[in-house]
């Protein structure tokens, strides 16, 4: 497998400060020898640089606009030209408003994809529903075809065109949802499976209908875009917004080995994880190693060896 590494030291989707420390926490963890030692093809382009618009005054309720919609087009460029080199990129956030340029790039590329979106939240608020003003909660609403009449004109975001479709999504291990969001999902009919699914049908069934159903048309290329805080905050607390109940360490290997075994895997986001969020340098060591093992499995390694 070829891949191209793109970091993103961003926090500015969401008002914590450390998360723009994931992408070198990672590497330090040992992201890059280990994709070596497996056989990958690897070339790190190495971190954005991003602007610090000033003035960046809330628009509505919405916080730190001009600032991730200025770094979401300079990521978009970054992962168009990754895609472009023939790779399969992969974003270290970083917040998960990182998502917008991420996915938007992505698509410029290759044109249709499906999302898998694994994560506590559906970050699909609108900035018109959003409880909170953060972006990293509101990604999605950006790129879905669906909710384009539902988006207002921001500042730096005018560059941002909706590409994915609803019956492209799925979610997988949702927990903790705003009233809004969980209206839009029904309203769009958009395939989930919180963690509700996950305990009933077990992961491996999840990920066998995840799969049928998104290739159940045509085979598209998948973007895998994955908050470290799907994973349970007792395996990964150093996260900014943690939930209980989540997955397991290996539900969570399970469905990036089995994402890769598709062989459609085409872009990847592993994001949230934030350094300064662990109570403990233990709480910190896990989180990222575990974001590390999830990656590997994301690019061909399988616990069986
Ligand atoms: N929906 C949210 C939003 O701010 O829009 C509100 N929620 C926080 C709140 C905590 C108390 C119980 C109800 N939920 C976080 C979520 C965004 C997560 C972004 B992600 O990237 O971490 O997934
Ligand atoms: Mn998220
Ligand atoms: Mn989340
Ligand atoms: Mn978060």
């Amino acid at each position: 497998r070829s891949v191209g590494i793109i970091g993103a030291p961003f926090s500015k989707g969401q008002p914590r400060r450390g998360v723009d420390r994931g992408p070198d926490a990672i590497r330090a963890a040992g992201l890059l020898h280990g994709l070596h030692e497996q056989g990958c093809a690897v070339k790190d382009y190495g971190n954005l640089t991003f602007e610090e618009p000033p003035d960046d005054e809330p628009v509505g309720r919405v916080k730190h606009v001009r600032a991730v919609g200025s770094a979401n087009q300079r990521l978009s460029e970054a992962v168009q030209a990754v895609k472009l080199d023939g790779r399969v990129s992969l974003m270290l956030g970083g917040d998960h408003s990182l998502a917008i340029g991420s996915i938007h790039g992505h698509a410029a590329a290759v044109g249709q994809l499906a999302v898998v979106w694994v994560d506590a939240h559906a970050d699909v608020n609108t900035p018109l529903t959003t409880p909170t003003g953060n972006i990293h909660g509101q990604s999605m609403s950006f790129l879905l075809h669906e909710l384009h009449s539902k988006i207002p004109i921001l500042p730096n975001f005018s560059w941002v065109k909706p590409c994915v479709s609803a019956k492209d999504l799925v979610y997988i291990g949702l927990r903790d949802l705003d009233p809004a969001e969980h209206y839009t999902l029904k309203l769009l009919g958009v395939k989930l499976f919180s963690m509700t699914e996950v305990d009933r049908l077990g992961v491996a069934r999840v990920m066998e209908e995840t799969c049928d159903y998104l290739c159940a048309k045509a085979k598209k290329p998948i973007h895998l875009s994955y908050d470290i805080d799907a994973i349970d905050p007792a395996v990964t607390p150093a996260t900014g917004t943690p939930a209980v109940g989540g997955l397991s360490y290996r539900e969570g290997l399970y469905i990036a080995e089995h994402l890769c075994q598709t062989g459609l895997l085409s872009g990847v986001d592993l994001v949230e994880v934030n350094p300064l969020r662990g109570r403990t340098k233990d709480d910190v060591r896990s989180t990222v190693s575990t974001a590390v093992d999830l990656l590997l499995a994301c690019f061909g390694r399988l616990r069986e060896g």
